[in-house]
């Protein structure tokens, strides 16, 4: 009997110690509709004392189009960190490209730099003129746009006729801020409407950034006083999700994520509808990376548009290219045109590489306007994008 009571007893301690070490080794999110296993999670940071409601928010079918509902109210609980840890309050991001322009140096001392020097020669011959055109063609500027630049430089040097390297500056900014497309709206359509959130699809090819993206997005809202969800519709990659989760718990922001392998359409459609029933003021919805040479990825991109448009209007739809694979990021630009209707781009890394007339091609290619720069992998590397800023960087 003493041996079966003492058995008893190490089985119980066993369990107690087991559990203290699960809840030890808890992330800093609390799940508040755990229902992982067959649909969506709402994750967010961990507030105190809060008690999760009596019926889960936030659950999706598992499989097959979702079903547009009417939207029950969800109270998100307020935002708190764990004792000893506090929010990040992200800067403002007004005038980053200003503030971040040094990261360009690799584009500026090959461009801006490579420019100067040929234009501040006393007597520009054929040969200097060609290796301008060299010089802008290298750094991705693209045929169309070289020409234009050429063009009006030579005649502007002719009327200038100084060798003040303040003027030529000056002449060289103007005329690379030209071909920047200054009068393209960049303005995020990041705004609440009366009766919805605004909302944000980013897509994009693997290692693009997107996810990045959207964490950095959410920390530019939050910045600007916004309240933000997150939706991790990447359900290939469960990574992907758990880095989404923490860029928003590191600013206070919910993220509503599926079963891995789920269908993404279902997870994005359940973030707008918890932002919906939340008023949040804006859902940003990470998409899974995909070769834009795979049609089959393609197309469920655009169903997962279409779904969450049962839901709300997509204000937003980013597409998020890595700057340092050059025209091929073009080429990748038009095939996502096709599946969706891409209204921004976001051009990352523009901080590794020599390249940063890229961002004048794949806008006068596309005809979209780059909105957003990735300039290095902190969290509040992304500005918004300005030309004449831009070109200031570029020139030095
Ligand atoms: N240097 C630099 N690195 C960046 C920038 N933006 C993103 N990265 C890095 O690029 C890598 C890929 O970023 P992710 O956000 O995981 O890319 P993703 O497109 O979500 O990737 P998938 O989910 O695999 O499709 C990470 O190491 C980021 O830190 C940038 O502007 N500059």
């Amino acid at each position: 009997m003493e041996f079966v009571i003492i058995a008893v007893a190490i089985v119980v301690l066993a369990l107690l110690v087991g559990a203290g070490l699960l809840v030890g080794r808890g992330r800093r999110t609390t799940r508040l509709d755990d229902d992982a296993a067959a649909g969506t999670t709402l994750t967010r940071p961990r507030p105190t004392d809060v008690v999760p409601p009596a019926a889960p928010p936030a659950t999706a079918p598992p499989t097959g189009t979702p079903t547009d509902e009417d939207v029950v109210p969800v109270d998100l609980p307020p935002a708190e960190p764990e004792p000893g840890l506090v929010f990040d309050v992200p800067p403002p991001s007004a005038g980053r490209l200003v503030r971040l322009r040094s990261r360009l140096a690799r584009s500026q001392s090959s461009l801006g730099r490579g420019l100067l020097t040929v234009l501040a020669r006393e007597k520009l011959t054929e040969d200097d003129w060609e290796e301008v055109e060299e010089t802008l063609l290298a750094a991705d500027v693209g045929v169309a746009a070289t020409t234009q630049i050429v063009q009006r430089l030579r005649t502007q040097s002719l009327v200038l006729a100084t060798g003040d390297a303040g003027a030529l500056r000056e002449l060289l900014v103007t005329e690379l801020a030209a071909v920047l497309g200054p009068d393209m709206d960049r303005t995020l359509a990041t705004d609440r409407e009366l009766d919805r959130p605004a909302v944000v699809l980013v897509v994009g090819v693997n290692g693009a950034g997107k996810t990045t993206t959207c964490g950095k997005i959410a920390r530019v809202l939050v910045g600007d006083g916004r309240s933000v969800l997150l939706g991790a519709a990447d359900t290939f990659r469960a990574a992907a999700a758990d880095q989404l989760e923490t860029w928003g718990e590191r600013v206070g922001v919910p993220t509503v994520r599926g079963a891995e392998g789920g269908d993404p359409a279902s997870v994005a459609f359940e973030a707008v509808k918890v932002g919906k029933a939340a008023d949040v003021d804006a859902v940003l919805i990470d998409t899974a990376g995909r070769l834009h040479t795979k049609s089959g990825l393609m197309d469920e991109l655009g169903k997962v548009k279409r779904v969450v448009e049962k839901q709300s209007p997509v204000d937003e739809v980013l597409l998020v290219l890595d700057a340092t694979t050059g025209q091929n990021g073009v080429v990748q630009a038009r095939v996502f045109t096709e599946a969706v209707t891409v209204t921004g781009i976001v051009l990352t890394k523009l901080d590794g590489t020599a390249k940063g007339g890229i961002v004048v091609s794949v806008q006068r290619e596309l005809g979209i306007p780059v909105k957003l720069v990735g300039l290095g992998e902190g969290a509040d590397d992304l500005a918004p994008f300005e030309p004449r800023a831009f070109a200031e960087a570029l020139v030095g």
